[in-house]
């Protein structure tokens, strides 16, 4: 820990243990560079989901991985069994892997592999880092795009070069860190509703990214820096229920198009099968999941991606920070997910039925 003039201050930092200083993002870019293949890959997704999201290209996007990346080993074994059927359905579906290493809690919990990678409460945030920018690295060299949740305004400086599409999620989507966060980044950002059900915040956050933005941010060096941004033109909403209910219904998707079309997006939104639209019952996300894929195919063009929390192992398993006991190979520690073969199932339903809806 270092000493700082804060340190001899008697009214500062009266809460605050200690600062650790951490390698800079350009550190760790240098220690794990791009390959040129993996580079291939993040531009392909980041402009096909674009494509799919304004209406230029007519397939279904399919983001799909674990609630939370704890393993990296099953998290890998997730993606060589998603890259062939990525590939088979790849006239009718973009397949993007969840890669989630950051999670927001509702109150206090084990908040990702970032913040805890070796989920013993260290809080080793530099080996996070440099686990989660080399598990992108390996996602992609299979040949998969990655999605994940942007929670930390300084994260994105390590990792975000390697990822094609972001959340904002339902706990930060009203905030004006994360709105202007995302008007600078490379890639297509969805906007979730809120924890309540509200759909303007997430159409407000998505029109307030699309604009040019100038904040408070940190450079390549690590240093406080004016960041400027020239705003992101492929922000959209994300709807995942909330207290008020599921949001996924026919009525609940025409109202949301009506909502973002009136503020001059593009007619699409994505749905969320997990989180409030299933309660976080996996069961029920495969019934959710099966609901979506009907109205596409009965024609509805407005859903432009499908989410789903997905893992090897269907459920969840409850973790105790540190770690006392072996955890079940390939199954969530945070939401339950859909176990691989429910999956596979559904990857071929929403295939289907984007081949269906160009025939309607
Ligand atoms: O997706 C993950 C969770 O829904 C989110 O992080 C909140 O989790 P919690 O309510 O268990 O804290
Ligand atoms: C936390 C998540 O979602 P939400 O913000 O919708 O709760 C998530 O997708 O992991």
């Amino acid at each position: 820990m270092s000493t700082t003039l804060q340190d001899q201050s008697r009214i500062s930092d009266t809460h605050v243990a200690g600062f650790q200083s951490l390698a800079t993002p350009d550190d760790v870019r240098r220690r794990l560079p791009v390959p040129p293949r993996v580079e291939a890959v993040v531009r392909r997704g980041r402009e096909e989901i674009a494509a799919v999201l304004s209406g230029a290209d007519d397939r279904l996007l399919v983001i799909t991985g674990p609630c939370s990346v704890h393993d990296t080993s099953a998290a890998l074994d997730y993606a060589q069994r998603l890259r062939p059927l990525a590939e088979a359905y790849a006239d009718d579906l973009v397949v993007v892997m969840r890669s989630y290493f950051e999670k927001p809690r509702t109150t206090v919990g084990w908040k990702g592999l970032i913040n805890d990678p070796h989920l013993d409460g260290s809080h080793d945030i530099e080996a996070g880092l440099e686990i989660a920018r080399r598990f992108l690295i390996e996602i992609a060299t299979i040949g998969l795009p990655t999605a994940t949740e942007l929670l930390e305004p300084i994260t994105p400086q390590y990792i975000a070069e390697l990822i094609s599409w972001a959340a904002i999620g339902a706990r930060t989507t009203e905030s004006q860190i994360h709105r202007q966060l995302a008007s600078g980044l490379s890639m297509p950002v969805g906007f979730k509703n809120g924890t309540d059900g509200d759909v303007q915040v997430a159409v407000d956050g998505a029109v307030a990214a699309r604009n040019p933005q100038s904040f408070l941010g940190i450079d390549g060096d690590g240093r406080a820096a004016l960041a400027t941004t020239t705003g992101n033109p492929d922000s959209h909403i994300v709807l995942r229920g909330g207290r008020s209910g599921p949001n996924y219904s026919t009525d609940h998707v025409a109202a949301a198009i009506q909502q973002v079309s009136r503020s001059g997006l593009e007619p699409y939104v994505i749905i969320d099968a997990s989180h409030a639209n299933s309660g976080k019952d996996h069961r029920r996300q495969a019934e959710v999941v099966a609901q979506i894929a009907g109205q596409i195919a009965a024609g509805e063009r407005g859903i432009g991606g499908v989410m789903m929390e997905s893992f090897l192992v269907g459920g969840a398993q409850p973790l105790e920070v540190p770690v006392r006991h072996p955890l079940v190979y390939g199954q969530s520690v945070t939401d339950a997910c859909l176990s691989w073969e429910a999956t596979a199932q559904l990857l071929g339903d929403l295939a289907a039925a984007s081949r269906a809806r160009r025939l309607v």
